[in-house]
């Protein structure tokens, strides 16, 4: 839906040239979100506004629903960017405005008649779950519901792309994660397609379905966000992915329970995206005759299911640790026994 050929931004300051954003080429799918990490000064904030020509390109071609939005005249940009919506860290709400009249802003520009716009602010404030709210001020509000109004606002003209820049930035953990679910339910119940930069690996996993990872102007690495955790490649996408797992000093700590547990079976078990693995333990002890001793381990929860490693202690008959194991293997869950006591 959005395909980005050869985009590049190139900055003149005190007559030096920064390349903000180098030779990008990216497709994005229709009614996904997808996520652009990177470090900060990697280039996110040019590339994600470029994309409505907030920054003007100095290359490449911005195709969105095949309208090419770099080679359209002022007037046709702003009719196309009531289709592209975008959030800010600092949400940018008007401060003599009411939250019903921030929302109503768009509208008025789009010219839509008041009877009509008062209708779509009550719907886009349900939406966004706040109906109390509606006659405060921006200063009378949370951080979490500016960014509310932010994404109402956002929404107004029913656009088929959002943009959100680092939208989650500048709250904390709790609300970054309620402004989360509140994006996933929009991009369920709206269909529209989400594109958002952040420098947490966090928001990636617990929302995006696909990431890009961005690196001095350019895309490094890419792809389904559980295959990124999996095998990242780039030093770079290791230290994001070690923001969510930790480091993974196992060797050392595997030698630790091999010494510390002499009974039974060690295994380890790679959950890899499966939602439906999710009671796999509970369940290989109801149908086994084994004990499960959970050792150590971490596992996330991403768009995909679970992702994580669980290192466990099967104790039992050789029989039914055999077929206990024999089960998992047929599971998406990946099996490894490290220790056989037998
Ligand atoms: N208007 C500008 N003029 C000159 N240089 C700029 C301008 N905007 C951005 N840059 C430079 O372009 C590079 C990329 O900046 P950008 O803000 O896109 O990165 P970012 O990944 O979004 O980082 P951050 O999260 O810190 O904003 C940086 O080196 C920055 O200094």
């Amino acid at each position: 839906m959005i395909s980005i050929e050869g985009l590049s931004k190139i900055f003149t300051s005190n007559k030096k040239q920064i390349t903000a954003v180098d030779d990008l080429t990216l497709a994005i799918k229709e009614g996904g979100i997808f996520g652009v990490i990177g470090y900060s000064g990697a280039g996110k904030s040019t590339f994600v506004r470029l994309l409505n020509r907030l920054e003007e390109p100095s290359s490449g071609r911005v195709i969105i629903d095949d309208q090419d939005i770099t080679a359209m005249n002022s007037n046709q940009l702003r009719l196309a960017r009531q289709e592209i919506g975008m959030i800010f860290q600092h949400f940018n709400l008007l401060w003599s405005r009411t939250v019903k009249d921030n929302i109503a802003f768009p509208l008025e520009i789009a010219g839509v008649p008041k009877a009509e716009r008062e209708r779509r602010v009550r719907e886009l404030i349900d939406l966004v779950g706040l109906s109390e709210r509606e006659n405060a001020y921006p200063s009378q509000l949370s951080g979490g519901q500016k960014q509310r109004v932010g994404i109402a606002r956002a929404l107004a003209n029913n656009p088929k792309v959002l943009l959100c820049d680092e939208a989650t930035s500048a709250l904390d953990p709790e609300t970054t994660n309620a402004i989360l679910d509140l994006l996933v339910d929009i991009n369920k119940k709206l269909g529209l397609t989400i594109i958002l930069i952040t420098h947490e690996m966090h928001v990636i996993r617990k929302i995006c379905r696909q990431v890009a990872v961005m690196e001095n102007g350019k895309i490094v690495e890419q792809g389904d966000v559980l295959d990124v955790f999996l095998r990242p490649k780039q030093q770079v996408t290791k230290k994001f992915v070690e923001q969510v797992m930790g480091t993974q000093d196992e060797n050392e700590g595997i030698q630790d329970l091999i010494n510390a547990y002499d009974h039974g079976k060690i295994v380890r078990l790679h959950f890899i995206g499966e939602t439906a693995n999710q009671a796999l333990i509970s369940q290989v002890a109801k149908k086994y005759k084994v004990d499960i001793n959970v050792l150590q381990g971490k596992i996330t929860q991403t768009q995909a299911g679970a992702y994580g490693t669980l290192f466990v202690q099967i104790e039992g008959e050789t029989e039914e640790m055999d077929k206990a194991i024999g089960f998992i293997t047929k599971t998406s869950v990946e099996v490894e026994v490290i220790r056989d006591v037998n």
